[in-house]
């Protein structure tokens, strides 16, 4: 479980990035932090694995504040994709990348090295190849394969499909919902409203250093208030019921078409509405 209490920020003393925010993430969840650039979105990511301490308030994990637990500590409960992959990447090969984290946690068995093989097999990374003559695409799957081979409970992902082409990044968020499906808690930064909407259950909507909504992906992706305080557009299906809810025609203002949030939901309620129509 992950908590923040009147949590407050800022990267000096002057300039306050984050004021009082509140929230708890339990375990098991799959969240999603969505605002406009600057929102403060990747501090809260910072608080949330200790790499940064509030100035005011309190982040708990499992219910030590952040500030109590040794790096260790944290990076064993709590793995961190930071935003761009080249602030992770330190060594010459995908397979000693991938062996790092075992290696800082004295855990660098022939598991480990089995472990690490198959999961640059199911990224598609050679194991021999050197990160840095790797494309941007597949250095960010590289990063997030080390954070996601060691397993930790958290996962906490700041951006992980940016700069990725529509094929990684479905197989990205494939290999994330896996994460989630056994048990991981997921807490993702994310621009894409549409990966958003695919995958988050929860989202949580940022603006100006403060939480602006929190709830149900849905409820706060249909929210026109939140869209328009958090400076969002909400994924195309939702923003397509949205615009026929409040359309003039009471035939489709009031039906299902007019609720719909996925893809499968339009379609069904379009048969519906055409077959209704038929009959
Ligand atoms: N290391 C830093 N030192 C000083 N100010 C910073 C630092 N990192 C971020 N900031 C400032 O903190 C504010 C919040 O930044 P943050 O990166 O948390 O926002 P964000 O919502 O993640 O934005 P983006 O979507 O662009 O990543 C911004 O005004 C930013 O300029």
């Amino acid at each position: 479980m992950i908590e923040f209490s009147h949590v407050s920020a800022s990267y000096d003393t002057e300039t306050p990035i984050l004021d009082d925010v509140s929230f708890t993430i339990g375990d098991g969840e799959f969240v999603a932090f969505v605002g406009e650039n600057g929102a403060g979105k990747s501090t809260t990511m910072r608080l949330a694995n200790g790499l940064l301490k509030p100035t005011a308030g309190r982040v708990l994990i499992d219910g030590v504040p952040t500030t109590e637990l040794r790096t260790s500590e944290l990076a064993r409960r709590v793995g961190f994709l930071f935003q761009n992959p080249d602030r992770q990447i330190c060594c010459n090969t995908v397979r000693d990348e991938l062996l790092f984290g075992f290696a800082a946690q004295n855990r660098e068995t022939e598991a480990a090295r089995e472990q690490v093989d198959a999961m640059a097999a199911r990224f598609g990374l050679d194991p021999d190849a050197e990160p840095y003559l790797l494309n941007r695409g597949a250095r960010q799957l590289l990063a997030l394969a080390s954070v996601i081979v060691l397993a930790p409970p958290v996962l906490l992902l700041d951006e992980p499909t940016t700069g990725l082409d529509f094929r990684e990044c479905a197989k990205v968020m494939d290999v994330i919902a896996d994460m989630h499906a056994r048990g991981a808690t997921v807490i993702m930064v994310c621009h894409d409203m549409e990966v958003v909407g695919d995958y988050a259950q929860r989202v949580i909507a940022m603006a100006r250093g403060g939480v602006v909504d929190d709830g149900p992906a849905f409820r706060v992706l249909r929210n026109r208030e939140t869209l328009q305080r958090a400076h969002l557009v909400p994924p195309q299906i939702v923003d397509v019921s949205l615009r026929l809810s409040q359309c003039d025609a009471p035939a489709l203002a009031d039906t299902p078409v007019a609720r719909a949030n996925t893809l499968d939901d339009m379609t069904a309620a379009v048969i519906a509405l055409a077959t209704a129509k038929e009959s």
